[in-house]
């Protein structure tokens, strides 16, 4: 297979309710999506979900345009390939920009799971039919508030709640949250914004029966994690720290985590994060499959993903409707009582909404051979 042509769009969509974290608010999305086509006309469809501030990562909506533009699509055109996982190989000399690399080997992945005539996640090595679901609420205004919304997500079927925290809004917060939900599998997730100086506070988690506090610490860290993790009896999950293969791989031996989130795109890419994923069902280390506020095209990709067998525990995958009013795909992702159905069509297994697409486009440009 070889690319000949790309279609760069970028995108913009408002969201249902803004999303807080310790690292800000976000209230609309800017996204990018990518159709390449291959030499006998079959058309993958990619997304890039980095954000427009470097504030979870390094990387923003705008460094991906730009490796997009000047390095990643003038290197991949033309370029022939057997297999989606040469992308990462092809791709090794350019230097991080996860992101941007996983938003277009996500469209060869799509195309070599239509030559196949298999579904992405068969093409992968899936094994699960349904997966379990979580989700992921933000920091709210008021306690009633998040109370409240945690009740409604409840009713909705989710099966793991995750809360942020942030200083000042941690031990009391969770307590409240445990008081009103006894039962709950809760977790919750600091995106580095404690040190190990608060590591008293920290282990005050202990009591709330927390499944897992996800990123506690430095985005760059795994050995403060594992000195944090050996005075704590709640598993340590990571989520910024993991940005490759050989980041698990560091993390785990030296006990910074006890479970990992893989995202797709902050691993480079649907290969990376297979080889994550299979690297810590080997260590017995569980996995789930974090979210990036994903528009379909991401979204599908999770579902596949989340298949894999060592995705033990509900991901922050939830419906399309969770953010979007209208998603750019058909049929939207649905839950149902707590699982959303792997589809069995061939490639990503939902088609994408062409009118949608163009209605929420902002720009678009064509790259070819
Ligand atoms: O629902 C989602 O897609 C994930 C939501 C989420 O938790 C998140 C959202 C924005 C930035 C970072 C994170 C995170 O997983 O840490
Ligand atoms: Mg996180």
């Amino acid at each position: 297979m070889k690319l000949l042509e790309v279609i760069l769009y970028e995108v913009e969509m408002n969201m249902k309710t803004p999303f807080t974290t310790s690292l800000g608010t976000m209230q609309n999305k800017k996204f990018i999506v990518l159709e390449a086509k291959d030499e006998a006309g079959t058309i993958g469809w990619g997304e890039g979900v980095a954000f427009e501030e470097p504030s979870y990562t390094e990387e923003t909506f705008k460094t991906s345009l730009h490796m997009l533009e000047d390095f990643l699509i003038p290197t991949l055109l033309g370029t022939e390939m057997a297999h989606p996982d040469e992308v990462y190989e092809i791709f090794r000399p350019i230097r991080r920009n996860q992101m941007a690399k996983a938003s277009i080997e996500g469209a060869v992945w799509d195309i070599y799971a239509q030559q196949q005539n298999k579904s992405l996640a068969e093409v992968i090595g899936g094994t699960q039919q349904k997966i379990e679901v979580g989700i992921s609420i933000g920091l709210q205004p008021t306690e009633e508030q998040l109370i409240a919304t945690i009740g409604r997500f409840l009713d909705e079927g989710y099966k793991r709640i995750k809360v942020k925290i942030k200083p000042g809004k941690d031990i009391e917060l969770i307590r409240t949250i445990r008081n009103a939900f006894p039962n709950v599998p809760l977790m919750a997730d600091a995106n580095s914004s404690y040190t190990l100086n608060e590591i008293e506070l920290l282990k005050q988690l202990d009591e709330f029966n927390l499944m897992m506090i996800e990123q506690p610490l430095a985005n760059d860290d795994f050995v403060d994690h594992a000195t944090l993790q050996k005075h704590i009896k709640t598993p340590i999950c990571l989520d910024e720290s993991i940005t490759s293969l050989n980041d698990a791989r560091k993390a785990i031996e030296a006990g910074g985590c006890r479970v990992v989130n893989i995202k797709i795109a902050r691993v480079g890419g649907i290969s990376e994060a297979k080889r994550i994923h299979d690297y810590c069902a080997e260590k017995n280390i569980p996995v789930w499959c974090g979210g990036m506020l994903e528009a379909g095209i991401g979204r599908a990709q999770n579902v596949a993903l989340t298949s894999l067998g060592n995705f033990t525990m509900p991901g922050d995958t939830a419906a399309s409707s969770r953010y979007w009013d209208e998603d750019i795909i058909t049929p939207e992702v649905t839950v149902d009582n707590g699982y959303i159905t792997v589809p069995q069509a061939i490639g990503l297994g939902y088609q994408v909404n062409r009118n949608a697409l163009e209605k929420y486009t902002i720009k678009k440009r064509i790259f070819s051979i």
